[in-house]
């Protein structure tokens, strides 16, 4: 049990049959208060289930709790809800104990914020524990927080380096690419995600506040994303980028287990560390939309440009978002532009199925540039088993796409997720530090 807990415990008095009426209100009293009145949050069914309740995520609640604990870590096949931040930083600490203090404190603090509870209540004459943005008890939300590594980490320490995932590596510069040293790269990485934005802005605060002394912020990114629920006849709609189009239509099913175990994480088949598995490879893009160009171009091309309808998503010859398109039946690209974003970035060959990728972005707008224009776009964030075959792969083939004339990626980063943590004795990245004391044996 975590100190902060242990002090709620102390506060509210286990085994109080009482929550205030904030608690009820905020969904953490009576029989789902386990947390706010100090019991160990729930594990998640069977290891790596990180389903949350049935509700739609995003829509009015904020008492809506994704469990922590489980096989891999939540963020990444759980529902997106509303609202993200991707944040990059520094790590200051340099020996394998100092590293294990921070994850262990970063594993506390995580627990905390994504599960709820009430804060503790300290001498005012200290400074406060908390923020306060979100009230005295924090509600979760929806809340994750997903921790990745960057290749800086492993590589500026001597003892970690022969640990590193085998294809994680700095970012480098694609054709397009007019990358910002300031907006780039990193030691790890936080992907906080939530029904609501300031619910995410508390966390990172409470992080930055409460980890100083091993954790620099590099850069961050905030985005949003309406969630759409599905319709009475049970169809989904994936919601819209900032160029108008259905984002995430053919994306492979983050329900489907069995997918899932062979695109996105790392496992018993992969020539990873073993310390790996249960994790996944994150790619972070920052694509700036050159907005009021787009929306000075046709509709026809706007629509071959992505080879998809701008109203209803469906792939050209189909007329439902969910539709395949059949390449095999267009070779010469007459229906799909053999040019377009999706026939590029998935060709749909034998051979592409090694390519798939999970994508899990947002949109941002970060309101307007020194000339004088809108500075939007996609904060892009992909999932993969294999950083090479995944989102490096992809980006090769839409290297030179008609696209680029409206898109300018200007940050981002590579980063390696962290498995997740099974029970709560244990910690983020635990199996990664206890590898260091015998890495000079075979991994
Ligand atoms: C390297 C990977 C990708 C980048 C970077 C990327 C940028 C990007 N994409 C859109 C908009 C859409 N993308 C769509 C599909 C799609 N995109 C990628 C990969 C990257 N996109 C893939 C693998 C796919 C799926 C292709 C398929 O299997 O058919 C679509 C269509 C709808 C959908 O499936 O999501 C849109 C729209 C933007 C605006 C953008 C950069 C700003
Ligand atoms: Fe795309």
């Amino acid at each position: 049990m975590t100190d902060r807990i242990k002090d709620n415990t102390a506060r509210l008095g286990f085994g109080c049959p009482f929550a205030s009426r904030r608690q009820v209100l905020l969904g953490l009293g009576g029989a789902g208060s386990a947390l706010a009145l100090g019991a160990v949050p729930a594990l998640a069914e069977e290891g790596d289930g990180h389903q949350v309740t049935d509700a739609p995520t995003g829509l009015n609640s904020t008492s809506e709790r994704v469990p922590f604990y489980g096989k891999h870590q939540a963020g990444i096949v759980t529902p997106r809800p509303a609202t993200g931040i991707m944040a990059a930083f520094d790590v200051v600490a340099r020996t394998p104990d100092d590293l294990e203090t921070m994850l262990r404190k970063l594993t506390e603090r995580i627990v905390f914020l994504t599960q709820g509870g009430e804060v503790p209540e300290l001498d005012p004459k200290l400074p406060p524990p908390d923020s306060g943005i979100l009230g005295p008890v924090v509600a979760p939300d929806n809340l994750t927080i997903t921790v990745g590594l960057g290749a800086s980490l492993f590589e500026r320490r001597e003892f970690l380096t022969p640990l590193k995932p085998r294809t994680l590596q700095r970012m480098t510069q694609f054709p397009n690419d007019a990358l910002d040293a300031e907006r780039c790269h990193g030691d790890l990485s936080l992907q906080f995600c939530a029904n609501l934005q300031d619910t995410n802005i508390h966390a990172l605060r409470d992080i930055v506040k409460n980890l100083p002394e091993y954790l620099v912020l590099r850069w961050m990114q905030e985005g949003d994303v309406p969630v759409i629920p599905p319709k009475p006849d049970g169809e989904t709609e994936s919601a819209r980028n900032f160029l108008g189009f259905r984002d995430g239509s053919a994306n492979p099913d983050s329900n489907d287990r069995d997918l899932m175990q062979k695109v996105v994480w790392v496992g018993e088949g992969d020539d990873e560390p073993q310390w790996a598995h249960g994790g996944t490879y994150q790619a972070v893009r920052i694509i700036r939309n050159f907005v009021e160009r787009w929306d000075r171009t046709p509709l026809k091309e706007q629509e071959e440009i992505f080879g998809r309808k701008k109203d209803s998503g469906a792939p050209f010859g189909g007329t439902r978002e969910s539709d395949v398109p059949d390449y095999t039946r267009d070779p010469q690209g007459e229906l799909t532009p053999l040019d377009s974003h999706i026939r590029l970035a998935n060709p749909r060959t034998p051979e592409a199925d090694d390519n798939l990728i999970l994508r899990r972005p947002f949109n941002y707008s970060n309101g307007v540039t020194k000339s004088g224009q809108l500075d939007q776009g996609l904060l892009f964030i992909a999932y993969q088993a294999d950083l090479e075959k995944g989102f490096i792969a992809v980006q090769t083939k839409l290297n030179g796409e008609p696209l680029e004339e409206y898109i300018k990626p200007v940050g981002g980063g590579y980063f390696f997720v962290l498995p997740g943590v099974s029970s709560p004795d244990r910690y983020l990245g635990q199996d990664l530090i206890e590898a260091v004391s015998t890495a000079d044996t075979p991994i």
